[in-house]
């Protein structure tokens, strides 16, 4: 594959990053150089395939969409790289293109620079790959698009264009990567001859892999080198995530917990021994929220805004959530929460497994998610059985959502695996206790009210293991009986109220990540 520049560059689909004839026509329209600013400290390209608010199926979208905001005190000037679906193009408001490809994987292509919703962002506008109905990777009929594959390695090629200093006027020190879509991005920078950014890749699900099949190989263009175990190979075929976990000067993953499950072979998921092999360049930092959005004093969308110092507000978004769902307005009965996908690993089956055992206790349930049709029909039938104490909400509903987690008095987490998780982060910064598995991130953030942790007054919610529908009953009950101790209860949700959930301490930590990471690079060029 070619490396920079224009004078090395064959046209062929098969060398998508190669410098096209269209050339940079920003370069060619932009005004004379006004005095010199100082140079930001850091410049980072953000590769995602979804960001907030512009597109979002999960965590991924919140984490792009925070993230940079957040590197922003920490002299880290971010742009983020995404796809040109229908919903992304819709929001920009002034879009100015950068630069052209002549031949994007079977298209002619643009780069718009632009912003919305105070994100600086750079598109890939590719109609032949990203203009068409359905999500970011599912059609309307819930199937994967059959060129996903190659929607991504366009996403990666624009990426390593821009990184490579030939898309456009401004030029990363860094990449940084999300998830198996960014695998190729992280692939082309590797095998590009002659200096290039310094790259990371952070793993918020290492479930999702992004693997296919070996064939895939010379439709990328990478050289017959990147087809081996230090490459792209995985397994006899084509692994996206696999070569960014191999390939990227650092790897991260979104908590320390979780860190250190995916090294082992029980939580590797196949992918263990490239984690084990990368030593201390993987490394787990632990995601924030966006304290902006969930902020319960100022938040538009609950109709009682409340601090951890006027926690008697919180009754009348109780109130409000029990009535938007045709529950008994009881103030005394204990509503839980859940806000999530309906999937297997959120554990959600084994919620429908005790459902009986939960509604003995005379609690309430309030489900808002989406996803695998066995657990919401199993969640539904319990529903019929009990219409004024369970309710399921299905679909993507932002509203509901805050209103769950200022209303609910307890949100229910019980994931079998959980990368990071936010929205126990949220339940934190919201006062509804979380009551979470011990894994991966949940295990990072959560401090169980166990005995010694009640007497230190320094409990924030329940944690309960193994993963069983045993063990989730056996912490129901525990969280009944707490409940019970109301001025403790109120205690724990005072915690929980100030626990520091924003992205600042990470922010501080990724910053350090890219500097370490550029030094380096700097030294080995
Ligand atoms: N029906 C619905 N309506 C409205 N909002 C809904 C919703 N269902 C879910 N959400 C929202 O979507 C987000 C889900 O984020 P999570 O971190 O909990 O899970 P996800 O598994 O998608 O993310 C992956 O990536 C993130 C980011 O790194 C990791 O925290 C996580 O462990 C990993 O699995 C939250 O903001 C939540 O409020």
């Amino acid at each position: 594959m070619a490396a920079t520049g224009a004078a090395t560059a064959p046209q062929s689909p098969a060398d998508p990053i190669s410098e096209p004839a269209g050339g940079d026509i920003a370069a060619a329209t932009e005004p004379p150089a006004a005095p010199a600013e100082p140079r930001p400290a850091l410049r980072a390209l953000s590769v995602t395939s979804e960001v907030y608010p512009l597109v979002k199926t999960g965590g991924l979208a919140d984490v792009a969409g925070a993230l940079p905001k957040a590197l922003a005190d920490h002299g880290v000037e971010t742009v983020t790289l995404v796809p040109g679906y229908p919903r992304v193009m819709a929001a920009l408001e002034a879009a100015e293109p950068v630069h052209f490809f002549a031949d994007l994987f079977g298209g002619p292509a643009r780069l718009l620079r632009a912003s919305a919703a105070g994100l600086d962002l750079l598109i890939v506008d590719a109609p032949h790959l990203y203009d068409r109905p359905g999500g970011p990777y599912l059609d309307p009929n819930g199937q994967d698009f059959a060129d996903n594959p190659i929607r991504f390695a366009a996403l990666g090629a624009a990426a390593a264009a821009v990184g490579l200093g030939y898309a456009g006027s401004w030029q990363p020190d860094l990449v940084h990567g999300h998830d198996w879509q960014s695998g190729p991005a992280i692939a082309y920078l590797a095998y590009a001859e002659g200096p290039r950014p310094a790259t990371v890749a952070t793993v918020h699900n290492l479930a999702f892999q992004g693997q296919f099949a070996l064939s895939l190989v010379g439709v990328l263009g990478l050289p017959p080198r990147a087809l081996s175990v230090e490459g792209v190979e995985y397994f006899g075929s084509v692994g996206y995530l696999k070569a960014a976990l191999r390939l990227a000067d650092r790897v991260t993953t979104v908590s320390p917990s979780y860190a250190r499950e995916i090294r082992t072979p029980e939580g590797g998921m196949g992918l263990d021994g490239v984690l084990r092999a990368r030593g201390a360049a993987f490394s787990g930092i632990l995601n924030g929220i966006d304290t902006g959005i969930w902020n319960p004093q100022a938040d538009p969308l609950v109709p009682h805004p409340f601090g951890p110092d006027s926690l008697a507000e919180r009754q009348g978004n109780k109130a409000a959530l029990q009535r938007s769902l045709g529950l008994d307005e009881h103030r005394d009965a204990l509503l839980f929460g859940v806000v999530s996908r309906l999937t297997w690993q959120k554990g959600l089956d084994l919620l429908v497994d005790r459902l009986d055992a939960l509604m003995m206790t005379g609690a309430q349930l309030v489900v808002l998610g989406d996803g695998d049709a066995a657990i919401a029909e199993g969640l539904r039938g319990i529903a019929a059985q009990h219409p004024n104490r369970v309710a399921l909400a299905t679909g993507y509903d932002e509203g509901l959502a805050h209103l769950i987690q200022a209303g609910a008095d307890a949100l229910l987490v019980p994931s079998r695996f959980e990368p990071c998780g936010l929205t126990q982060l949220c339940a934190l910064r919201y006062g509804a206790l979380p009551v979470v598995s011990r894994v991966g991130g949940l295990n990072d953030t959560v401090i169980d009210a166990n005995p010694v942790a009640l007497a230190a007054g320094v409990a924030t919610g329940f944690q309960f293991g193994p993963v069983s529908a045993l063990g989730l009953e056996a912490v129901l009950h525990r969280v009944v009986e707490l409940w019970r101790d109301r001025p403790a209860w109120r205690r724990m949700q005072e915690n929980a109220m100030r626990t520091d959930v924003s992205w600042d301490r990470a922010a501080a930590a990724y910053a350090a990540l890219y500097r370490q990471a550029v030094a380096e690079r700097a030294v080995g060029e």
